[in-house]
């Protein structure tokens, strides 16, 4: 029955006229997802044969890939009460409840905790970080300084600077990550982005059958059950499983938790932001849009400061190395920007936010950097709630809807009429339609961290071309080769330094 359904299943988009390449029975296209180097770049390759709108199948589930941004705008933003959530895979839905997080939570216990949240990374909040940043990088520019003028790897530098942000602004925690190599905090970390959790059996065997979900839960259930009173009656032999990366820093975190209500020392980070709202107490969700508590759940708490580390780690990093990449290569854009840098501010001034905002073709630079390159093909996903109509598309319930943000940011209708595939950082002087940006996603779902990040990356930059000439290594280009799991990474970004005389 199964079988036939599935057959069935596969005429789902055909009924609705929707066109995508034929799906492979039983598979759907996710053997070709899950197999391909690059998600993003087949994505983007069916985009071009199929249209802004086309279907295809992960499993069982129609999924609509939409790079039409008149629809993306009803999903994201105008109807936003009928696509509030993302698609979980089965291992991030066991998590629900109290162990949700705010990529993973769902309808109003997003809400509340979005609700919460976000007042952590306002302007305000975020000029109290500056002071933490600023020393990070200071770190980052003393080892900078060991380099000589010889060619180096600055993403693997960028890797632990944005590493040593996050436990400094979320955890409170100095970790000394970027002077030692071998620290412990920041190979659990590096450990931690190893797995794609979209690659590990389980979960494509919950895509592929999604009626064994239920039973996978229960098993699922039952071995964390069993650890958890293994942990308890034999601590000893419970060492290996409290090694796994991702526990380790979740261990971490709640012990920085204990230990800070125990204490009852307060200190700037986002950690304390969210501890002020935080209670033992059990959350009642109401199915209203009346939000009953505004509070987080300790576990909420814990889990959110270790999702601020996922989230906030590689796509910095990443995005640092990017916009050393196009520094190396275009000498006239550092020059602009070094101008502006030195107009703005000196070596003896506090480096703070004023500053930073006061700095437009940065702006202009990094949302050029943001828009050219690809961080992650899967990070911008709606489930449908209700059933609605979308473009005089009906949409059912369940449906996985995913912005082909690549085909977006090169369509030259929205970004023309210059060449979208040439890095140009004055095309952001010119209104475009809101849809037509989104590194950051859009609407109330949109990455909270997003000023955050800005601010982190328009600081290092400052930093580095203030003092430095980038000039291009020799292995520049081969370090290029991009490799894709959940966010799209160089290999390497092969540069020199060159001290600037002022
Ligand atoms: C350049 C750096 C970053 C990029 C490109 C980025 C990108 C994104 C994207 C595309 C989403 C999905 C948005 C959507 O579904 O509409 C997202 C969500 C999110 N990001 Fe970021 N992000 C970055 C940095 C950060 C940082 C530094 C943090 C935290 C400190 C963070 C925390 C989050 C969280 C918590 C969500 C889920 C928001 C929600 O569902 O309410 N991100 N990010």
């Amino acid at each position: 029955a199964y079988l036939w359904t599935l057959k069935s299943r596969y005429h789902y988009f055909e009924r609705r006229n929707i066109p995508g390449p034929r799906p492979k029975f039983f598979f759907g296209h996710y053997l070709t997802l899950w197999s391909t180097p690059s998600y993003s770049r087949t994505i983007q390759g069916w985009n071009r044969k199929y249209g802004p709108i086309y279907g295809l199948f992960e499993g069982t589930r129609p999924m609509y890939v939409v790079s039409d941004v008149e629809f993306l705008q009803e999903v994201f933003i105008k109807q936003f009460s009928s696509f509030h959530s993302r698609r979980n895979h089965f291992l991030q839905a066991i998590l629900q409840k109290k162990g949700a997080n705010l990529f993973s939570a769902k309808a109003n216990q997003w809400r509340r905790q979005r609700h919460v949240i976000n007042p952590t990374f306002t302007t305000l909040k975020l000029k109290t970080m500056t002071p933490l940043m600023n020393k990070c990088i200071e770190s980052m520019m003393s080892k900078l300084n060991e380099t000589n003028c010889k060619e180096f790897n600055i993403y693997a530098m960028y890797k632990r600077l944005t590493m040593d942000v996050i436990w400094h602004c979320a955890f409170g925690i100095d970790t000394d990550m970027q002077n030692d190599i071998n620290n412990i905090y920041m190979q659990k970390s590096m450990a931690c982005f190893a797995t794609d959790a979209e690659k590990v059996f389980i979960v494509k065997l919950s895509n592929v059958m999604p009626f064994l979900i239920p039973l996978l839960t229960r098993v699922i259930n039952i071995r964390i059950s069993v650890v958890n009173q293994l942990r308890t009656l034999l601590p000893k032999l419970m060492h290996d499983v409290e090694d796994i990366p991702a526990l380790w820093i979740i261990k971490q975190v709640e012990n920085v938790v204990k230990e800070r209500l125990t204490s009852g020392k307060r200190h700037v980070d986002l950690l304390q932001l969210m501890l002020d709202a935080a209670t033992y107490d059990e959350i009642k969700e109401h199915d209203t849009d009346e939000l009953t508590s505004k509070h987080l759940h300790y576990t909420e708490v814990v889990m959110n400061v270790f999702l601020f580390m996922l989230a906030g780690f590689e796509t910095t990093s990443t995005f640092l190395a990017y916009s050393t990449y196009v520094l190396a290569t275009r000498s006239d854009i550092q020059n602009k920007l070094q101008i502006e840098i030195d107009e703005n501010w000196q070596e003896d001034q506090e480096l703070d936010y004023e500053k930073i905002a006061d700095m437009e073709y940065m702006d202009l630079f990094i949302r050029e950097v943001l828009r050219m390159y690809r961080s992650s093909g899967r990070a911008s996903t709606r489930i449908s709630n209700q059933a609605t109509t979308i473009c005089g598309h009906q949409i059912d319930e369940g449906c996985v809807i995913l912005a082909d943000v690549a085909s977006i940011h090169y369509n030259v209708d929205l970004w023309g009429p210059e060449d979208p595939n040439v890095f140009i950082p004055e095309r952001h002087k010119t209104k475009r339609h809101p849809l037509a940006y989104m590194p950051f996603g859009v609407g109330p779902r949109n990455c909270v961290g997003m000023r955050f990040a800005l601010m982190e990356l328009k600081m290092c930059l400052t930093r580095v071309l203030h003092k430095y000439n980038i000039l291009p290594g020799t292995n520049l280009d081969i370090g290029m080769t991009r490799q894709e799991s959940f966010i799209v990474t160089p290999e390497a970004i092969n540069i020199r330094l060159e001290k600037r005389e002022h």
